[in-house]
């Protein structure tokens, strides 16, 4: 029988991986996609947002969103299931994708494969890494002179971002719109080297890759995790505690441009690492949506208001663990 192919997304908060599963929902050409999201925090802005994408052939039914946090911690309860759920339907899918967060680690999702319940049916086709060219540039991964100055320190970011390049099979540097051509060729050079031998990286903007290439890997990376190093091999599971995250709710917004000054100010004083979410404007009839990666941010209106829908305005906030959530919700409510 041959095996269902899994892509296993993976990229630090913000990358563009949301991005490319619509690029490649948008270009599947029949190709009958199923897509398992999973965000850091309680509420998924993902799903959503995907739900709404429009591409034709994609209905609701094939976007399952595990809110319940970390996929990579949760396999056996939320998973695995749901992967048997969607390979026992009458006419399962010709492929399956898989959205991490941006927290998440890789290599314990890419384990779950080789459970005997699923392994003769699924496989891993390949771990794709989005990582975002801009923030590699900026130095977002590398230690600070503070962590630098402490000897035995950790680096939470760091650790997450190697992880998940140590797990890859194919790297999409994304957001090269956003880098001249000696800063894309520096930033390139860099992760070359903190890749396994033979691990192609391909420049992108907005997560445009041809599908035939992305979807069609042929790794079964779940046979050869040996080779796939982790900062966190030999532990059960990892800890959480380095990143937390919580929603701000806002009243109708009279002036989403003068919000977004709040917004990137609170960003700025606060060392928010990603903030998205809808607003409602008032006196228009469609969603506004808000993406912040640091302070770089993009608003658009994605959809009308549904019927019987609460027009709310919610914002998720993620950073590293101790932000003052009082004074953000101050700086942002103001
Ligand atoms: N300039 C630029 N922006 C991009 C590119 N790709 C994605 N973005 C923007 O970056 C923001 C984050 O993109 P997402 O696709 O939501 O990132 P993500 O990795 O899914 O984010 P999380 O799920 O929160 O970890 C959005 O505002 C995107 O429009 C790119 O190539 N260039």
């Amino acid at each position: 029988m041959r095996k269902v192919p899994a892509t296993v997304i993976t990229g630090f908060l913000g990358a563009g991986k949301t991005t490319l599963v619509r690029h490649l929902m948008e270009h599947a050409h029949g190709r009958r996609i199923a897509l398992i999201v999973n965000e850091f925090g309680d509420i998924g802005i993902d799903g959503d947002l995907l739900a709404s994408c429009g591409v034709q052939g994609c209905t609701e039914d094939d976007i399952i969103e595990l809110a319940n946090g970390c996929l990579c911690c949760t396999v056996a309860d939320e998973f695995l299931p749901t992967m048997q759920a969607l390979l026992d339907r009458p006419n399962p899918p010709d492929h399956i994708i898989i959205e991490t967060s941006g927290l998440a680690l890789p290599k314990p999702l890419v384990k779950a494969f080789q459970w005997p319940e699923i392994r003769s049916r699924v496989t891993v086709d390949g771990v794709l890494a989005v990582v975002d060219a801009a923030a590699v540039a900026a130095g977002r991964f590398a230690d600070t002179p503070e962590q630098m100055a402490q000897p035995d320190h950790d680096n939470p970011l760091e650790e997450v971002f190697e992880d998940q390049l140590a797990c890859a099979d194919m790297v999409l540097l994304n957001k090269a719109d956003l880098l001249d051509d000696a800063a894309l060729g520096r930033t390139h050079a860099e992760l070359a080297a903190k890749l396994r031998p033979g691990v192609r990286v391909i420049r992108t903007s907005r997560s445009a890759i041809d599908p035939m290439i992305a979807l069609g890997l042929s790794a079964a990376a779940e046979d050869d995790l040996a080779a796939r190093p982790s900062h966190h091999d030999g532990e059960d599971g990892h800890d959480h505690d380095d990143f937390e995250s919580f929603a701000v709710t806002l009243a109708e917004i009279a002036d989403p441009a003068a919000l977004e000054g709040r917004l990137i100010q609170a960003i700025a004083d606060h060392d928010i690492l990603r903030l998205k979410g809808f607003l409602a404007v008032s006196g228009k009839p469609a969603r506004h949506v808000v993406q912040a990666v640091g302070t770089r941010i993009e608003r658009w209106f994605d959809r009308p208001w549904q019927a019987g829908e609460d027009r709310v305005s919610r914002l998720v906030v993620i950073g590293e663990k101790g932000l003052d959530r009082t004074a953000i919700e101050a700086a942002i409510l103001a």
